[in-house]
């Protein structure tokens, strides 16, 4: 049996990762392979109720309690979730997973870099997803998008300057781990995003069957 592939989708809000979620899941049913998606915070039906606190734009924390909170949601979404389902073999399409800490809890409230590896190593050890994708968009095109759906979240009612923050620490991630984190340009239409997302996954899938 090869083993499954664990894909993790990522970008600031509106960059179009719950769209393209849905497209993966479709596309690699077309190809057979069975998938299980899911997102973060959340995942689980613990992580479903710290979600809900870590979102209820009336709920303050302290930016090392939202951290932990998330941390705590991903310890419970490998034990139940990740790992059981790739050990059978299935893939697992996540809609964000760490790299979403180190851009919104480190580049968006500055926790430091440091705390944020430490609890990396301490809910995953080596563990990594096989494949990361970035939808990168700029913040204003990431909130007009967004604006136009639903009322704003405890993060997406954050000022600008903060999501620049997060875009930037994602964009580092990028260059500091360029084979897992593939960066797809977002901010144009969405036949075209798609076609790139498509010729990734058609690469990533040749690899599998070499
Ligand atoms: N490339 C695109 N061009 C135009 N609209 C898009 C594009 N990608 C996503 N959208 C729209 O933007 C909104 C936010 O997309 P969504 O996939 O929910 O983003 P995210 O999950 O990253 O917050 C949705 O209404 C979606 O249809
Ligand atoms: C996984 C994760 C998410 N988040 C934030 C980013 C998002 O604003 C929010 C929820 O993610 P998301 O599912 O993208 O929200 P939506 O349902 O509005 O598309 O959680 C963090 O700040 N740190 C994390 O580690």
């Amino acid at each position: 049996m090869q083993p499954g592939k664990f894909i993790t989708l990522e970008g600031i809000d509106g960059a179009g990762k719950s769209t393209h979620l849905v497209w993966l899941e479709n596309y690699l049913m077309s190809k057979g392979i069975t998938t299980v998606t899911t997102r973060e915070p959340g995942g689980t039906p613990l992580g479903e109720q710290l979600r809900a606190l870590l979102l209820d734009q009336r709920q303050t924390m302290h930016a090392e309690t939202e951290v932990l909170l998330m941390f705590a949601a991903r310890r419970e979404h490998l034990d139940k979730v990740i790992l059981p389902t790739l050990d059978k073999g299935e893939w697992v399409i996540s809609d964000r997973f760490t790299d979403a800490s180190f851009a919104y809890q480190g580049g968006g409230r500055g926790v430091a870099l440091r705390k944020l590896e430490e609890l990396e190593r301490w809910v995953q050890g080596s563990f990594q997803p096989d494949l990361t994708l970035y939808f990168d968009v700029s913040v204003e095109l990431g909130k007009q998008r967004v604006q136009s759906i639903k009322a704003a979240d405890r993060f997406e009612q954050e000022q600008s300057a903060f999501f620049q923050r997060v875009r930037k620490a994602y964009l580092q991630r990028v260059r500091q781990f360029p084979e897992r984190i593939r960066l797809i340009d977002a901010g144009r239409p969405l036949a075209e995003v798609t076609a790139s997302l498509e010729a990734i996954m058609s690469e990533i899938l040749s690899e599998r069957t070499q």
